[in-house]
């Protein structure tokens, strides 16, 4: 049998997330109409012989995280926990301090998966290339390929290419390494726990003489990427598998709107039933578009493409939405509005007339290995243009533009604003 483990992180991690981090944790935050989380679920529910899927994060239990783990068993029919860890133990850290249920009951393999990336998840394919190279490695890495530049941000593997052994493993180089970069999705047998607990043990003597001679506490943290796989490069102990589908880390608010995209796009084989159509008396649909069921809808809008519409959501006569994500609640209801490459937060409203527009911050569409550059939020002293962000709670008046700008929760505003982080 097999297991899955989520690595969700905690509040401190989704930084570049706000202000919509501060509303649901973000991995819960919608891709495609359904919680980033849902995607890798789907993903695991799908592979046979799947027992359990584990989340371990540091979020204390919280209600949105109760609901979304009850509902997607009873969706998808597979148990799911989660397991909180006392403090942040890296990407390691967490899944050594869980090791006995992770194998209770005896997996003969587990999958590792990070939150927040968006992928095709080819589990099914992972597990086929691990049985395929025998029993004695302890794991099978994802990868893909990126441009040299852009590498850097990324794990880096340097593979043999007749046997997919990974040679060297370098997270985030400073100086190019290989393009081949890490996906942040593994398949493990249990055998890395013993070389998880190596660097556990060194690291706790470390600890102990620290403590002793300088008085203080190091944190317990232990890293899959620098501390696990760059010592088992080139030991014969990992192999990568590389996937020519899609994969997205998402980062940032605007790379959750090219994440959807990619989901959305897939929704045509996996999940049909979620794409809205065009219909007599239904608004105009341009591409792929996720309505939720309970949204109301005025038949003169024209949505997409690229566009999901959460519950509850109102939009009126005349309403034009593209390249964006309308989350629970938010009502586009005045007539004639126009949202492009934005996230509209919950419960916000747009008035008649005004325009929330961003700039999208797509990879580059002519490099077939580009992925979506993680901008910090500023450059050169100001805002970088991103996509336009309103926070939960947020109301926009009638007639005005807010471009390229990011405005915090519970804000009424009454003119026009652009490049601005509005506090
Ligand atoms: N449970 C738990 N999860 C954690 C912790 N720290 C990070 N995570 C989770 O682990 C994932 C990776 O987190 P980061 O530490 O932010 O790493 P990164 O910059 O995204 O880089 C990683 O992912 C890249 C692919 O997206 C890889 O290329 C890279 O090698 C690395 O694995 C995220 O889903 C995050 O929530 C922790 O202490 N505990």
């Amino acid at each position: 049998m097999l297991k899955a483990i989520i690595l969700i992180g905690g509040p401190q991690k989704g930084t570049r997330f706000r202000p919509l981090s501060f509303e649901v944790p973000k991995p819960l935050f919608p891709v495609a109409g359904v919680p980033m989380l849902q995607h890798h679920i789907e993903a695991c529910a799908q592979v046979p012989d799947m027992k359990e899927i584990i989340l371990i994060g540091f979020y204390q239990p919280n209600d949105e995280l109760n609901r979304f783990i009850s509902s997607a068993q009873q969706e998808l029919k597979i148990p799911i926990r989660y397991l909180q860890e006392f403090a942040a133990l890296g990407t390691g850290g967490g899944i050594y301090h869980f090791r006995d249920q992770i194998l209770s009951g005896g997996p003969a393999a587990f999958f590792i998966m990070n939150a927040d990336v968006c992928s095709e998840f080819p589990l099914q394919e992972m597990l086929r290339f691990h049985r395929q190279h025998g029993e004695n490695h302890c794991g099978v890495l994802l990868g893909t390929t990126a441009n040299r530049t852009q590498s850097l941000n990324y794990g880096c593997i340097v593979e043999n290419h007749e046997t997919n052994e990974v040679l060297h493993f370098v997270e985030k180089p400073s100086t190019f390494v290989s393009d081949i970069i890490n996906c942040g999705i593994y398949l493990f047998t249990q055998d890395i726990f013993g070389h998880i607990g190596t660097v556990f043990q060194r690291n706790q003597q470390e600890r102990i003489q620290e403590e002793l001679t300088n008085g203080k506490q190091m944190p317990e943290v232990i890293r899959l990427e620098q501390d696990i796989f760059t010592t088992l490069a080139g030991q014969k102990k990992l192999f990568v598998y590389k996937t020519q589908h899609f994969w997205s880390q998402i980062k940032s608010a605007g790379s959750a709107i090219y994440a959807s995209r990619l989901y959305l796009k897939q929704y045509h084989q996996a999940h049909p039933e979620r794409l809205a159509t065009n219909q007599d008396g239904t608004p105009k649909i341009i591409g792929d578009v996720y309505i939720h069921p309970t949204a109301n809808i005025h038949p003169s809008a024209v949505l997409g493409p690229n566009v999901s519409i959460g519950k509850g959501v109102t939009i009126g006569g005349g309403v034009r939405v593209r390249e964006s994500i309308v989350l629970h609640g938010a009502s586009l209801f005045q007539d004639h509005c126009c949202v492009l490459n934005s996230i509209v937060g919950w419960d916000s409203t747009v008035g008649k007339w005004a325009r929330v527009e961003g700039t999208p911050s797509d990879p580059n569409p002519n490099d077939p290995y580009a992925k979506i550059d993680s901008e910090t939020l500023f450059r050169d002293g100001g805002l970088t243009p991103s996509i336009t962000i309103l926070g939960c709670n947020v109301n926009i008046p009638s007639e005005v533009i807010i471009r390229n700008s990011i405005v915090l929760p519970h804000k009424d505003l009454n003119r026009s604003f652009q490049n601005q982080i509005i506090l």
